[in-house]
């Protein structure tokens, strides 16, 4: 089974167009995670543009399934994780100003400092994982940094699959066997969506678990269309 850790960012980006709490981004989480989700995925940035440092300590106690926090581990980032003891940190290697992650870890070359700091979160009992390319070399170089997971940056493979190009899944498929008997857990995301899901899990054997924002949230709110304007409607037809 693959477990669905869903991404809250983009809520906190609505609530934050406004400056109130509408919509609640502490309920929603309870209430993704009563819907059958099985984890909440958070992605602060530095400049707090979405999920603020404070919603990372107060989703602390909402979060019942598995809590996931994403992010460069800078100092800030790093202790906040360290205070908030969650299930699982997925490291990212984001620029501060990235729009959104675009690049996975070159773990041959940064190894030593991910190596330093993946034991830090390791003894402080939190499970690891970092943000690949599905390449084969990125793959053998994340397990010598002692890893318990590696997160494969779907975004290829979305990209080209809206184009019809399924051949873009090899690549995902042969870091995946490699993976499995490197004996790193796989995780995946960045982009998948109801259209993509299907066939990116067919594909990768012992995929464990994918965190899923954008389209998620997207979908919501277009699938939710309907429901919502009859219930207008129905309050301003007589
Ligand atoms: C790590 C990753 O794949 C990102 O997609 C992510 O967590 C989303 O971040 P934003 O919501 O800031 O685009
Ligand atoms: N790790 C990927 C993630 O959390 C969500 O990415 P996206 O679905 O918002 O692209």
């Amino acid at each position: 089974m693959t477990k669905l850790s869903v991404n809250i960012n983009k809520i906190a980006t609505l609530r934050n167009a406004r400056g109130g709490n509408v919509p609640d981004l502490l309920k929603m989480a309870k209430d993704i995670q009563n819907f059958g989700a099985q984890g909440i995925t958070i992605h602060p940035r530095p400049d707090e543009r979405h999920i603020r440092y404070q919603d990372a300590y107060d989703l602390k106690a909402i979060v019942t399934t598995e809590y996931n926090i994403e992010g460069n581990p800078m100092d800030n980032f790093t202790k906040m994780v360290l205070q908030i003891k969650p299930t699982q940190v997925t490291l990212v290697p984001d620029a501060v100003d990235a729009i959104t992650s675009n690049a996975g870890w070159d773990t041959v070359k940064h190894k030593d400092y991910l190596k330093e700091i993946i034991a830090e979160f390791k003894r402080n009992d939190i499970r690891t994982s970092i943000f690949v390319d599905p390449t084969l070399k990125m793959i053998e170089g994340a397990a010598e940094t002692g890893t318990d997971r590696i997160e494969l940056y779907t975004e290829e493979f979305a990209d080209q699959f809206t184009l019809g190009n399924k051949e873009a899944i090899k690549p995902y498929t042969e870091c995946a066997i490699l993976a499995n008997k490197l004996g790193l857990g796989i995780n995946a995301g960045h982009d998948l969506s109801l259209d993509n899901i299907e066939f990116f899990k067919e594909n990768i054997p012992n995929l464990l678990e994918v965190s899923i924002g954008h389209a998620l949230i997207s979908e919501s709110l277009y699938y939710g269309l309907e429901k919502v304007i009859a219930g207008y409607l129905k309050k301003l037809s007589s």
